[in-house]
């Protein structure tokens, strides 16, 4: 299948602040009907990376390119084809919603009959129009976020870069948000940066791990899990009397890594982690239906992000560039970076 155009390219993106290198060499892209998540650790590089792909930061070194033109000051008119959402509640708490989105319809230059269309249409997506002339700073924060969602998609653009848009929601809002990513995502392309790994498993086709100022890896989440040391883990509920007898036995065997346990009601759930991710389900199976132990639910797990998040994060960046070098190279051809 031919893939989808690449919409946003960044290619060695630096940026210092005085001595300090806070991106020193960032290049991702992200294609039409993708949802990429930047993902890392508190001061990785996240915001200062969204704020040069938008051009509202400058760069210090890289290039920015939107649909293969390259984004330099001259161009501001192509900026305008992206939709930003900063971290952190919208600006201008005093307006009203309507009033704030009748502001963003003028910065984008769109009037009249035109701009109360585009504004209908983006508080419409994100379910606004009830609270139209509510003031910003009394809305909830969940509301909060769709008014700046509305203000990023008004003007109807190709990228959308969201920072944190789940920030600080409670389950239903994060749940309702991400419901509006994944719908806006079908004819755009998406960037979120946030730290929620449940998020990047729910939403994001694809992921961009960063650390100090540098891309560490670059997979679908699936793909980061399956280098976990829990991919082919077993995971097993059995009952609290005879789990140490149970562990002791499993822990005797070559292909085991170790045993976790935690205590469930009145039963442990233990997880089997195997060396070297070697396949042990249905060995374990067996295992369990000779010798009849108590096991009310047997499951293979496929990885954790997590996990791989806590590895990835915690290492030299150099060393887990070369260890995600030989992972890919292992695991899948080379994705090219062309145009088509
Ligand atoms: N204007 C600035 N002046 C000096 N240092 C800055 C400035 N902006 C960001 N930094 C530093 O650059 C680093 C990267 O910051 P950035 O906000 O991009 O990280 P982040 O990954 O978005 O973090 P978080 O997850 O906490 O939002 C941090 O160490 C931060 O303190």
């Amino acid at each position: 299948m031919e893939k989808a155009p690449i919409m946003l390219q960044a290619e060695n993106l630096v940026k210092n602040f005085g001595p300090f290198k806070a991106v020193k060499d960032i290049s991702l892209h992200v294609r039409k009907g993708e949802i990429l998540g930047l993902l890392g650790p508190n001061g990785a590089g996240k915001t200062t990376t969204m704020q040069m792909l938008t051009g509202f930061l400058r760069s210090d070194g890289g290039q920015v390119y939107l649909c293969g033109e390259r984004m330099t000051e001259g161009r501001a008119g192509l900026r305008t084809r992206i939709g930003y959402l900063p971290e952190g509640a919208p600006l201008y708490p005093d307006m009203t919603v309507k009033e704030y989105l009748d502001f963003i319809a003028e910065i984008h230059g769109l009037e009249g009959e035109k701009a109360q269309q585009m504004i209908m249409s983006a508080a419409t997506a994100v379910h606004l129009i009830g609270v139209f002339d509510q003031i910003i700073d009394t809305l909830s924060k969940g509301y909060k976020r769709r008014v700046g969602l509305a203000g990023a998609i008004l003007h109807a653009p190709d990228v959308l870069i969201l920072d944190e848009p789940t920030d600080g929601l409670d389950p239903n809002q994060k749940y309702e948000v991400r419901r509006l990513i994944d719908t806006m995502a079908v004819d755009r392309a998406i960037i979120i940066s946030t730290h929620i790994l449940e998020e990047v498993e729910a939403l994001c086709t694809r992921t961009v791990m960063i650390n100090k100022g540098q891309v560490i890896a670059d997979s679908t989440p699936s793909e980061l899990k399956s280098m976990s040391q829990y991919n082919n883990a077993v995971t097993m509920l059995v009952e609290k009397e005879q789990a140490e007898h149970i562990a002791a036995r499993l822990n005797q065997m070559r292909v085991v890594s170790h045993i976790e346990a935690i205590r469930e009601g009145n039963d442990m759930r233990l997880t089997v982690v195997p060396v070297d991710q070697q396949e042990i389900g249905s060995r374990i199976e067996d295992m369990a239906s000779i010798t009849g132990w108590p096991v009310s639910e047997l499951t293979v797990e496929n990885g954790r992000l997590d996990d791989v998040f806590r590895t990835l994060t915690t290492r030299d960046p150099e060393i887990i560039k070369k260890l995600m070098a030989e992972f890919q190279k292992k695991n899948r051809q080379d994705r090219p970076y062309e145009y088509q």
